[in-house]
Protein backbone atom coordinates (compact mmCIF):
# COMPACT_ATOMS: atom_id res chain seq x y z
CA UNK A 1 0.00 0.00 0.00
CA UNK A 2 2.35 2.52 1.02
CA UNK A 3 6.03 2.71 2.87
CA UNK A 4 4.69 2.64 6.69
CA UNK A 5 4.07 -0.74 6.42
CA UNK A 6 7.48 -2.09 5.69
CA UNK A 7 8.89 1.14 7.90
CA UNK A 8 8.68 -0.70 10.64
CA UNK A 9 7.40 -4.25 9.64
CA UNK A 10 4.06 -4.22 10.99
CA UNK A 11 1.13 -5.69 9.79
CA UNK A 12 -0.24 -3.84 6.61
CA UNK A 13 -3.70 -2.13 6.31
CA UNK A 14 -3.68 -1.21 10.33
CA UNK A 15 -6.43 -3.32 12.36
CA UNK A 16 -7.14 -6.63 10.41
CA UNK A 17 -10.26 -7.78 10.17
CA UNK A 18 -10.85 -11.02 11.76
CA UNK A 19 -13.77 -12.24 9.65
CA UNK A 20 -12.22 -14.29 7.11
CA UNK A 21 -14.83 -14.70 4.26
CA UNK A 22 -13.91 -18.39 3.04
CA UNK A 23 -15.39 -19.74 6.41
CA UNK A 24 -18.56 -19.88 7.61
CA UNK A 25 -19.94 -16.60 8.69
CA UNK A 26 -19.60 -15.23 12.54
CA UNK A 27 -22.74 -16.48 14.66
CA UNK A 28 -23.14 -13.77 16.89
CA UNK A 29 -26.69 -12.76 19.46
CA UNK A 30 -27.16 -9.32 19.97
CA UNK A 31 -28.41 -7.80 23.56
CA UNK A 32 -29.48 -4.33 24.03
CA UNK A 33 -30.13 -3.54 27.33
CA UNK A 34 -32.85 -1.46 27.99
CA UNK A 35 -31.87 0.37 31.04
CA UNK A 36 -34.26 2.03 33.70
CA UNK A 37 -34.46 5.60 33.89
CA UNK A 38 -31.94 6.05 31.08
CA UNK A 39 -32.62 8.95 29.35
CA UNK A 40 -31.68 8.11 25.68
CA UNK A 41 -33.95 10.16 23.58
CA UNK A 42 -33.89 6.87 21.16
CA UNK A 43 -36.24 4.70 21.16
CA UNK A 44 -35.45 1.11 22.28
CA UNK A 45 -37.46 0.07 19.04
CA UNK A 46 -34.85 2.43 17.16
CA UNK A 47 -31.57 1.53 19.08
CA UNK A 48 -31.93 -2.33 18.37
CA UNK A 49 -33.03 -1.89 14.70
CA UNK A 50 -29.52 0.42 14.24
CA UNK A 51 -27.51 -2.15 16.53
CA UNK A 52 -29.07 -4.55 14.10
CA UNK A 53 -27.91 -2.57 10.95
CA UNK A 54 -24.08 -2.24 12.89
CA UNK A 55 -23.78 -5.49 12.89
CA UNK A 56 -24.84 -6.40 9.35
CA UNK A 57 -22.63 -3.59 8.42
CA UNK A 58 -20.01 -5.86 8.69
CA UNK A 59 -21.69 -9.21 7.59
CA UNK A 60 -22.03 -10.67 10.75
CA UNK A 61 -24.68 -13.72 10.81
CA UNK A 62 -27.51 -12.25 13.10
CA UNK A 63 -28.73 -15.23 15.04
CA UNK A 64 -30.69 -13.41 17.54
CA UNK A 65 -31.49 -10.06 18.70
CA UNK A 66 -33.40 -9.40 22.04
CA UNK A 67 -34.27 -6.25 23.79
CA UNK A 68 -33.09 -6.69 28.24
CA UNK A 69 -34.73 -5.06 30.38
CA UNK A 70 -32.30 -3.88 33.16
CA UNK A 71 -33.62 -1.98 36.07
CA UNK A 72 -30.09 -1.89 37.94
CA UNK A 73 -26.36 -2.20 35.82
CA UNK A 74 -24.50 -4.68 38.06
CA UNK A 75 -21.07 -3.43 38.33
CA UNK A 76 -19.66 -6.84 37.74
CA UNK A 77 -21.88 -8.05 34.33
CA UNK A 78 -23.66 -5.08 33.53
CA UNK A 79 -26.83 -7.40 33.37
CA UNK A 80 -28.73 -9.14 36.09
CA UNK A 81 -27.64 -13.17 36.74
CA UNK A 82 -30.68 -15.15 35.23
CA UNK A 83 -30.26 -13.06 32.34
CA UNK A 84 -26.54 -13.83 32.17
CA UNK A 85 -27.74 -17.46 32.67
CA UNK A 86 -30.27 -17.33 30.14
CA UNK A 87 -28.18 -15.95 27.61
CA UNK A 88 -24.99 -18.37 28.26
CA UNK A 89 -27.69 -20.99 27.33
CA UNK A 90 -28.09 -19.35 23.93
CA UNK A 91 -25.11 -19.41 23.25
CA UNK A 92 -24.75 -23.05 23.51
CA UNK A 93 -28.32 -24.17 21.68
CA UNK A 94 -27.43 -21.56 19.48
CA UNK A 95 -23.71 -22.42 18.77
CA UNK A 96 -22.87 -18.47 18.79
CA UNK A 97 -19.82 -17.31 17.72
CA UNK A 98 -20.34 -13.83 19.87
CA UNK A 99 -22.28 -11.55 21.65
CA UNK A 100 -22.10 -8.28 21.04
CA UNK A 101 -24.01 -5.91 23.82
CA UNK A 102 -25.22 -2.41 22.80
CA UNK A 103 -23.83 -0.80 26.21
CA UNK A 104 -20.56 0.78 27.22
CA UNK A 105 -18.95 -2.31 29.05
CA UNK A 106 -16.13 -1.92 31.41
CA UNK A 107 -13.33 -4.32 31.24
CA UNK A 108 -14.21 -6.35 34.05
CA UNK A 109 -17.67 -6.39 32.74
CA UNK A 110 -16.88 -7.97 29.51
CA UNK A 111 -14.11 -10.24 30.66
CA UNK A 112 -17.01 -11.45 33.45
CA UNK A 113 -19.71 -11.68 30.63
CA UNK A 114 -17.34 -13.70 28.56
CA UNK A 115 -16.41 -15.99 30.93
CA UNK A 116 -19.84 -16.73 32.29
CA UNK A 117 -21.50 -17.12 28.77
CA UNK A 118 -18.27 -18.79 27.19
CA UNK A 119 -18.01 -16.90 24.05
CA UNK A 120 -16.23 -13.86 22.90
CA UNK A 121 -18.41 -10.75 23.71
CA UNK A 122 -18.35 -7.55 22.47
CA UNK A 123 -19.76 -3.78 23.51
CA UNK A 124 -20.85 -0.85 21.33
CA UNK A 125 -17.51 0.99 20.92
CA UNK A 126 -15.76 -1.99 20.04
CA UNK A 127 -18.21 -3.07 17.46
CA UNK A 128 -18.12 0.78 15.74
CA UNK A 129 -14.34 -0.01 15.70
CA UNK A 130 -14.64 -3.09 14.12
CA UNK A 131 -16.71 -1.53 11.25
CA UNK A 132 -14.51 1.63 10.77
CA UNK A 133 -11.39 -1.09 10.83
CA UNK A 134 -12.99 -3.02 7.76
CA UNK A 135 -13.95 0.16 6.12
CA UNK A 136 -10.90 2.16 6.30
CA UNK A 137 -9.09 2.68 2.69
CA UNK A 138 -6.68 5.84 2.95
CA UNK A 139 -3.56 5.77 4.60
CA UNK A 140 -5.42 8.66 6.64
CA UNK A 141 -8.21 6.67 7.41
CA UNK A 142 -6.20 3.67 8.26
CA UNK A 143 -4.01 5.59 10.69
CA UNK A 144 -6.94 7.03 13.02
CA UNK A 145 -8.48 4.12 12.93
CA UNK A 146 -5.79 2.18 14.61
CA UNK A 147 -5.26 5.01 17.06
CA UNK A 148 -8.82 5.16 18.38
CA UNK A 149 -8.67 0.69 17.93
CA UNK A 150 -5.48 1.11 20.25
CA UNK A 151 -6.62 3.72 22.57
CA UNK A 152 -9.31 1.49 23.38
CA UNK A 153 -7.35 -1.41 23.55
CA UNK A 154 -4.97 -0.34 26.15
CA UNK A 155 -7.01 -0.16 28.99
CA UNK A 156 -8.69 -3.82 28.49
CA UNK A 157 -7.29 -7.33 28.70
CA UNK A 158 -8.30 -8.63 25.77
CA UNK A 159 -8.69 -12.69 26.33
CA UNK A 160 -7.91 -14.71 23.62
CA UNK A 161 -10.54 -16.19 22.20
CA UNK A 162 -9.30 -19.06 20.02
CA UNK A 163 -11.33 -19.98 17.47
CA UNK A 164 -11.63 -16.14 16.18
CA UNK A 165 -7.52 -16.25 16.58
CA UNK A 166 -7.34 -19.14 14.64
CA UNK A 167 -9.71 -17.61 11.70
CA UNK A 168 -8.03 -14.53 11.49
CA UNK A 169 -3.77 -15.73 12.48
CA UNK A 170 -2.00 -14.05 13.87
CA UNK A 171 -0.36 -10.80 14.11
CA UNK A 172 -3.40 -8.12 13.52
CA UNK A 173 -3.60 -5.92 16.45
CA UNK A 174 -7.80 -5.99 16.31
CA UNK A 175 -9.14 -7.45 19.32
CA UNK A 176 -11.65 -9.14 18.12
CA UNK A 177 -9.54 -12.34 19.13
CA UNK A 178 -6.86 -10.30 20.34
CA UNK A 179 -3.81 -11.55 21.65
CA UNK A 180 -3.15 -14.36 24.19
CA UNK A 181 -3.40 -13.12 27.93
CA UNK A 182 0.20 -13.82 28.52
CA UNK A 183 1.19 -11.36 25.85
CA UNK A 184 -0.66 -8.99 27.62
CA UNK A 185 2.06 -6.75 29.51
CA UNK A 186 4.48 -6.92 26.42
CA UNK A 187 1.36 -6.06 23.88
CA UNK A 188 0.97 -3.02 26.03
CA UNK A 189 4.27 -1.42 26.40
CA UNK A 190 4.11 -2.16 22.57
CA UNK A 191 0.59 -0.65 22.37
CA UNK A 192 2.10 2.76 24.03
CA UNK A 193 4.57 2.92 21.34
CA UNK A 194 2.75 2.50 18.27
CA UNK A 195 0.16 5.02 19.78
CA UNK A 196 3.17 7.94 19.94
CA UNK A 197 4.17 6.64 16.52
CA UNK A 198 0.45 6.95 15.16
CA UNK A 199 0.00 10.58 16.43
CA UNK A 200 3.16 11.66 15.42
CA UNK A 201 2.30 10.24 11.76
CA UNK A 202 -1.28 11.88 11.60
CA UNK A 203 0.29 14.55 12.61
CA UNK A 204 2.27 14.60 9.47
CA UNK A 205 -0.94 14.38 7.57
CA UNK A 206 -2.83 17.00 9.13
CA UNK A 207 -0.30 19.16 7.87
CA UNK A 208 -0.72 17.93 4.67
CA UNK A 209 -4.19 18.25 4.63
CA UNK A 210 -3.87 21.76 6.21
CA UNK A 211 -1.50 22.78 3.34
CA UNK A 212 -4.08 21.52 0.90
CA UNK A 213 -6.82 23.91 2.63
CA UNK A 214 -4.79 27.13 2.83
CA UNK A 215 -4.95 26.61 -1.05
CA UNK A 216 -8.02 26.40 -1.01
CA UNK A 217 -8.43 29.38 0.97
CA UNK A 218 -6.38 31.18 -0.58
CA UNK A 219 -8.67 30.28 -3.76
CA UNK A 220 -11.21 31.86 -2.18
CA UNK A 221 -12.92 28.90 -2.66
CA UNK A 222 -15.92 28.65 -0.16
CA UNK A 223 -16.54 25.08 1.78
CA UNK A 224 -19.67 23.47 2.17
CA UNK A 225 -19.83 20.33 4.20
CA UNK A 226 -22.28 17.54 4.76
CA UNK A 227 -23.06 16.42 7.49
CA UNK A 228 -25.29 14.23 9.44
CA UNK A 229 -26.16 10.42 11.20
CA UNK A 230 -24.92 7.49 9.27
CA UNK A 231 -27.66 6.33 6.38
CA UNK A 232 -29.02 9.78 6.30
CA UNK A 233 -28.25 10.29 2.56
CA UNK A 234 -24.84 12.41 2.64
CA UNK A 235 -22.94 10.34 -0.17
CA UNK A 236 -26.31 10.41 -2.47
CA UNK A 237 -26.88 13.69 -2.13
CA UNK A 238 -22.69 14.38 -2.96
CA UNK A 239 -23.25 11.83 -5.87
CA UNK A 240 -26.33 14.06 -7.20
CA UNK A 241 -24.79 17.44 -6.56
CA UNK A 242 -21.34 16.35 -7.82
CA UNK A 243 -22.31 13.51 -10.46
CA UNK A 244 -19.10 11.63 -8.35
CA UNK A 245 -19.55 7.93 -8.05
CA UNK A 246 -18.79 7.64 -4.06
CA UNK A 247 -19.77 4.64 -2.42
CA UNK A 248 -23.66 5.26 -1.32
CA UNK A 249 -25.81 2.30 0.41
CA UNK A 250 -28.20 0.92 2.92
CA UNK A 251 -24.97 0.28 4.97
CA UNK A 252 -24.15 1.93 8.13
CA UNK A 253 -20.91 3.74 7.82
CA UNK A 254 -21.25 3.25 4.36
CA UNK A 255 -18.72 6.62 3.94
CA UNK A 256 -15.44 6.68 6.24
CA UNK A 257 -12.97 9.16 4.09
CA UNK A 258 -13.81 12.50 3.31
CA UNK A 259 -14.03 12.90 -0.38
CA UNK A 260 -14.31 16.83 -1.69
CA UNK A 261 -15.48 17.92 -5.33
CA UNK A 262 -16.20 21.51 -6.92
CA UNK A 263 -19.66 22.45 -7.77
CA UNK A 264 -20.80 25.26 -9.13
CA UNK A 265 -23.61 26.61 -7.99
CA UNK A 266 -26.62 27.98 -10.34
CA UNK A 267 -25.40 31.40 -10.28
CA UNK A 268 -21.87 30.79 -11.35
CA UNK A 269 -20.56 30.81 -7.51
CA UNK A 270 -17.71 27.75 -7.10
CA UNK A 271 -17.74 25.80 -4.27
CA UNK A 272 -15.74 22.79 -2.74
CA UNK A 273 -18.27 20.21 -1.85
CA UNK A 274 -17.36 17.51 1.10
CA UNK A 275 -18.56 14.46 2.01
CA UNK A 276 -17.71 13.01 5.36
CA UNK A 277 -18.29 10.48 7.79
CA UNK A 278 -21.47 9.53 9.49
CA UNK A 279 -22.20 10.25 12.93
CA UNK A 280 -24.07 7.67 15.49
CA UNK A 281 -25.56 8.10 18.94
CA UNK A 282 -22.10 7.42 21.33
CA UNK A 283 -19.64 7.61 18.80
CA UNK A 284 -16.87 6.51 21.05
CA UNK A 285 -14.63 9.71 21.96
CA UNK A 286 -11.43 8.39 20.80
CA UNK A 287 -13.01 7.69 17.72
CA UNK A 288 -13.73 11.79 17.26
CA UNK A 289 -10.96 12.72 18.15
CA UNK A 290 -8.57 10.54 15.77
CA UNK A 291 -11.00 11.13 13.24
CA UNK A 292 -10.41 15.41 13.50
CA UNK A 293 -7.82 15.18 10.79
CA UNK A 294 -10.60 14.03 8.65
CA UNK A 295 -13.18 16.52 10.06
CA UNK A 296 -11.13 19.38 9.99
CA UNK A 297 -12.97 19.96 6.30
CA UNK A 298 -16.65 20.19 8.98
CA UNK A 299 -14.25 22.22 11.38
CA UNK A 300 -13.69 24.95 8.52
CA UNK A 301 -16.44 24.79 6.35
CA UNK A 302 -18.37 27.87 5.29
CA UNK A 303 -22.04 26.57 5.59
CA UNK A 304 -22.64 22.65 7.40
CA UNK A 305 -25.36 20.51 5.53
CA UNK A 306 -26.75 18.65 8.10
CA UNK A 307 -28.42 16.23 5.92
CA UNK A 308 -31.25 14.39 7.87
CA UNK A 309 -33.59 11.19 7.03
CA UNK A 310 -36.77 12.82 7.52
CA UNK A 311 -38.61 9.99 7.30
CA UNK A 312 -36.74 7.64 9.78
CA UNK A 313 -38.83 7.81 12.61
CA UNK A 314 -35.75 8.60 14.94
CA UNK A 315 -34.65 11.38 13.05
CA UNK A 316 -34.79 14.39 15.77
CA UNK A 317 -33.05 12.03 18.49
CA UNK A 318 -30.32 11.47 15.65
CA UNK A 319 -30.12 15.03 14.32
CA UNK A 320 -29.77 16.06 18.03
CA UNK A 321 -26.52 13.26 18.21
CA UNK A 322 -25.12 14.92 15.05
CA UNK A 323 -24.94 18.39 16.66
CA UNK A 324 -23.50 16.63 19.81
CA UNK A 325 -20.92 15.33 17.68
CA UNK A 326 -20.32 18.90 16.09
CA UNK A 327 -20.15 20.14 19.54
CA UNK A 328 -17.16 17.75 20.35
CA UNK A 329 -15.49 19.62 17.28
CA UNK A 330 -16.05 23.18 18.36
CA UNK A 331 -18.62 23.32 15.90
CA UNK A 332 -22.43 24.56 16.24
CA UNK A 333 -24.91 27.19 14.64
CA UNK A 334 -22.95 30.13 15.91
CA UNK A 335 -19.91 29.52 14.48
CA UNK A 336 -21.03 28.31 11.18
CA UNK A 337 -24.49 28.55 9.50
CA UNK A 338 -26.32 25.24 9.63
CA UNK A 339 -28.61 24.19 5.98
CA UNK A 340 -30.63 21.06 7.82
CA UNK A 341 -31.56 19.22 4.72
CA UNK A 342 -34.40 17.15 4.97
CA UNK A 343 -33.67 14.06 3.00
CA UNK A 344 -36.06 10.98 1.84
CA UNK A 345 -38.76 13.15 1.18
CA UNK A 346 -39.60 10.50 -1.37
CA UNK A 347 -40.55 8.01 1.01
CA UNK A 348 -43.24 10.61 3.43
CA UNK A 349 -46.51 9.02 2.97
CA UNK A 350 -48.29 12.87 3.36
CA UNK A 351 -45.69 14.66 2.51
CA UNK A 352 -47.32 18.19 3.34
CA UNK A 353 -48.18 16.90 6.73
CA UNK A 354 -45.34 15.11 7.69
CA UNK A 355 -43.21 18.30 6.91
CA UNK A 356 -45.35 20.53 8.63
CA UNK A 357 -44.53 18.77 12.12
CA UNK A 358 -41.04 18.91 10.97
CA UNK A 359 -38.65 20.90 13.04
CA UNK A 360 -34.90 22.03 12.84
CA UNK A 361 -32.94 20.72 16.06
CA UNK A 362 -30.85 23.30 17.13
CA UNK A 363 -29.90 26.75 15.68
CA UNK A 364 -30.66 26.65 11.77
CA UNK A 365 -29.95 28.88 9.04
CA UNK A 366 -32.28 26.84 7.36
CA UNK A 367 -34.16 23.98 6.06
CA UNK A 368 -35.02 22.55 3.14
CA UNK A 369 -36.51 19.46 1.86
CA UNK A 370 -35.00 17.23 -0.69
CA UNK A 371 -34.92 13.83 -2.09
CA UNK A 372 -31.25 12.74 -3.01
CA UNK A 373 -33.47 10.06 -5.35
CA UNK A 374 -35.51 11.86 -7.08
CA UNK A 375 -33.88 15.04 -6.87
CA UNK A 376 -36.57 16.83 -5.80
CA UNK A 377 -35.44 19.99 -4.10
CA UNK A 378 -31.88 19.79 -5.01
CA UNK A 379 -32.11 22.79 -7.27
CA UNK A 380 -33.77 25.02 -4.74
CA UNK A 381 -31.06 23.10 -1.95
CA UNK A 382 -28.44 25.11 -4.63
CA UNK A 383 -30.25 28.33 -4.52
CA UNK A 384 -30.27 28.20 -0.86
CA UNK A 385 -26.29 27.36 -0.49
CA UNK A 386 -25.71 30.28 -2.92
CA UNK A 387 -28.20 32.59 -0.84
CA UNK A 388 -26.33 31.55 2.49
CA UNK A 389 -22.89 32.03 1.14
CA UNK A 390 -24.53 35.65 0.09
CA UNK A 391 -25.38 36.74 2.97
CA UNK A 392 -22.34 35.71 4.84
CA UNK A 393 -20.32 38.06 2.05
CA UNK A 394 -20.17 41.27 1.15
CA UNK A 395 -19.17 43.58 -1.92
CA UNK A 396 -16.81 46.11 -1.91
CA UNK A 397 -15.59 49.08 -4.43
CA UNK A 398 -12.12 49.64 -3.58
CA UNK A 399 -9.46 52.25 -4.81
CA UNK A 400 -5.88 50.76 -5.73
CA UNK A 401 -3.29 52.66 -6.77
CA UNK A 402 -0.53 51.26 -9.34
CA UNK A 403 1.59 51.27 -6.82
CA UNK A 404 0.13 48.71 -4.82
CA UNK A 405 0.84 45.64 -6.83
CA UNK A 406 0.69 43.34 -3.98
CA UNK A 407 -2.66 44.38 -2.54
CA UNK A 408 -3.71 43.95 -6.36
CA UNK A 409 -2.66 40.48 -6.23
CA UNK A 410 -4.27 39.80 -2.44
CA UNK A 411 -7.79 40.59 -4.12
CA UNK A 412 -6.63 38.33 -7.12
CA UNK A 413 -6.43 35.43 -4.58
CA UNK A 414 -8.13 36.30 -1.31
CA UNK A 415 -11.38 37.61 -2.84
CA UNK A 416 -13.49 37.31 -5.95
CA UNK A 417 -12.96 40.13 -8.21
CA UNK A 418 -16.57 41.17 -10.12
CA UNK A 419 -14.97 43.60 -11.99
CA UNK A 420 -12.22 46.07 -12.49
CA UNK A 421 -12.49 50.01 -14.21
CA UNK A 422 -10.55 51.20 -17.22
CA UNK A 423 -7.09 51.73 -15.09
CA UNK A 424 -6.46 55.62 -14.59
CA UNK A 425 -3.33 57.60 -13.30
CA UNK A 426 -4.26 57.16 -9.83
CA UNK A 427 -4.87 53.38 -10.31
CA UNK A 428 -7.84 51.01 -10.79
CA UNK A 429 -11.52 50.25 -9.06
CA UNK A 430 -12.44 47.06 -8.00
CA UNK A 431 -15.53 45.95 -7.32
CA UNK A 432 -14.97 42.53 -5.05
CA UNK A 433 -16.62 40.04 -3.07
CA UNK A 434 -15.41 38.68 0.28
CA UNK A 435 -16.11 35.97 2.73
CA UNK A 436 -16.52 36.75 6.13
CA UNK A 437 -13.24 34.55 7.23
CA UNK A 438 -11.31 37.52 4.88
CA UNK A 439 -13.16 40.28 6.00
CA UNK A 440 -10.64 41.23 8.54
CA UNK A 441 -7.64 41.32 6.85
CA UNK A 442 -8.85 43.02 3.58
CA UNK A 443 -10.48 45.93 6.22
CA UNK A 444 -6.90 46.41 7.60
CA UNK A 445 -5.31 46.45 4.57
CA UNK A 446 -7.36 48.41 2.35
CA UNK A 447 -8.31 50.83 5.34
CA UNK A 448 -9.17 54.38 3.75
CA UNK A 449 -9.41 53.10 0.42
CA UNK A 450 -12.91 51.66 0.74
CA UNK A 451 -15.54 53.66 -1.48
CA UNK A 452 -18.95 51.78 -1.41
CA UNK A 453 -20.14 48.39 0.32
CA UNK A 454 -23.55 46.43 -0.90
CA UNK A 455 -24.38 43.30 1.45
N1 LIG B 1 -35.83 6.72 -0.75
C1 LIG B 1 -34.69 7.41 -0.59
N2 LIG B 1 -33.57 6.77 -0.24
C2 LIG B 1 -32.44 7.50 -0.10
C3 LIG B 1 -32.41 8.90 -0.31
N3 LIG B 1 -31.15 9.34 -0.09
C4 LIG B 1 -30.42 8.24 0.24
N4 LIG B 1 -31.20 7.13 0.23
C5 LIG B 1 -30.78 5.76 0.54
O1 LIG B 1 -30.30 5.72 1.87
C6 LIG B 1 -29.21 4.80 1.98
C7 LIG B 1 -28.00 5.50 2.58
O2 LIG B 1 -27.52 6.46 1.67
P1 LIG B 1 -26.04 7.01 1.73
O3 LIG B 1 -25.99 8.12 0.75
O4 LIG B 1 -25.05 5.91 1.62
O5 LIG B 1 -26.02 7.57 3.20
P2 LIG B 1 -24.80 8.25 3.99
O6 LIG B 1 -25.39 9.34 4.83
O7 LIG B 1 -23.72 8.64 3.06
O8 LIG B 1 -24.38 7.05 4.92
P3 LIG B 1 -22.95 6.73 5.62
O9 LIG B 1 -21.86 6.98 4.65
O10 LIG B 1 -23.13 5.31 5.98
O11 LIG B 1 -22.86 7.62 6.82
C8 LIG B 1 -28.98 4.29 0.55
O12 LIG B 1 -29.64 3.04 0.45
C9 LIG B 1 -29.61 5.32 -0.32
O13 LIG B 1 -30.07 4.81 -1.54
C10 LIG B 1 -33.64 9.55 -0.69
O14 LIG B 1 -33.74 10.75 -0.89
N5 LIG B 1 -34.74 8.74 -0.80
MG1 LIG C 1 -21.80 8.06 2.96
Amino acid sequence: MDDFDEEDGHHAGGPKPYIDRQEQPTRVGLICPDVRGNLSSHSIEARQAEFEGLAEAIHLDVIFSEVLRVREVRPATYLGGGQVQTIADRVKSDKLDLLLVDAPLTPIQQRNLERETGTKVLDRTALILEIFGERAATREGVLQVELAHLNYQKGRLVRSWTHLERQRGSGGTGFMGGPGETQIESDRRQITDRIVLLEDRLDKVKKTRAQQRAQRTRAAIPVVALVGYTNAGKSSLFNRLTGAGVFAEDLLFATLDTTVRKITLPHGREVMLSDTVGFVADLPHDLVAAFRATLEEVTDADIILHVRDIANPDNLAQGHDVLKVLEELGVSGETTPIVEVWNKIDLLGDQGQALASASPVGRVAAAMPVSAVTGQGVEDLLLLIEKTLGEQSRTYQVHVPHSAGSDIGWLHSHAEVISRDEPTEQGSGFVVRVDPRHKTEFLERFNGRIEGVES
